[in-house]
């Protein structure tokens, strides 16, 4: 398992800022602009979309900023009008097909996903994925943020070795610039330590 980070990127601030701290799709995972063909179902078992094309899924709490990103990276819609984005009530599948050789699933996720509910089929879900993308709301108190995390990170790891983790640390449009860096500490340390009492 992997899970990287880095520093902000300020070079589209949008409307909010610089808004993100932190952590890129997996490179393994490519990562394109381009037409998208809306699959939104239900569930993540019998209608999942089977092809070789790799899986990307996005989660985090509620209103961490999950949609917003994916409509703002893929869709072009303007950071201002995420503001008017409803909740995500299932999981909403689209496929990125930049050309033939960027093409991948992206799989966004309800911020109230229940690990334990019978209808979550862990095996399916994270089996034939390449990586999670893990959204964390920093102008949150985040401790509920990396307990999710650590969730994820177990449940995913445990049926599927070897995917990998992302983590964005989001909406850091409301911090000063120390108050990022620190942030961004925090979280990873706070994060890794989480994982290394875990084994
Ligand atoms: N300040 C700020 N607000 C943001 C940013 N990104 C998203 N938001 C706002 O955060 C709110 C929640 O965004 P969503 O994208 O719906 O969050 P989500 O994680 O998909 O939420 P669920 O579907 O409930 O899981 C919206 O009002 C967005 O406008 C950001 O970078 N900065």
């Amino acid at each position: 398992m992997s899970m990287t980070s880095f520093g902000a990127d300020d070079e589209d601030e949008g409307a909010y800022g610089s808004s993100y701290l932190g952590n890129s799709y997996s490179k393994s995972a490519g990562f394109g602009y381009g037409p998208e063909v809306d699959t939104e179902t239900d569930a993540g078992g019998e209608d999942a979309i089977s092809d070789s094309k790799p899986r990307i899924l996005l989660m985090g709490l509620r209103r961490s900023g999950k949609s917003s990103i994916q409509k703002v990276v893929f869709h072009k819609m303007s950071p201002n009008e995420t503001l008017f984005l409803e909740s995500t009530n299932k999981i909403n599948k689209e496929i990125v097909s930049n050309s033939s050789f960027v093409q991948f699933h992206i799989w966004d996720f309800p911020g109230q996903i229940d690990f334990f509910d019978p209808t979550f089929d862990p095996d399916t879900i994270f089996g034939g994925s390449g990586a999670v993308i893990f959204v964390i709301d920093a102008q949150d108190d985040y401790m509920e943020a990396l307990n999710r995390l650590h969730q994820t990170v177990t449940r995913a790891h445990k049926v599927n070795p070897s995917i990998h983790f992302e983590v964005f640390i989001h909406k850091v449009d409301g911090l000063s610039d120390d108050n990022k860096i620190d942030t961004q500490r925090d979280i990873h340390q706070r994060a890794n330590d989480d994982l290394c009492d875990a084994g």
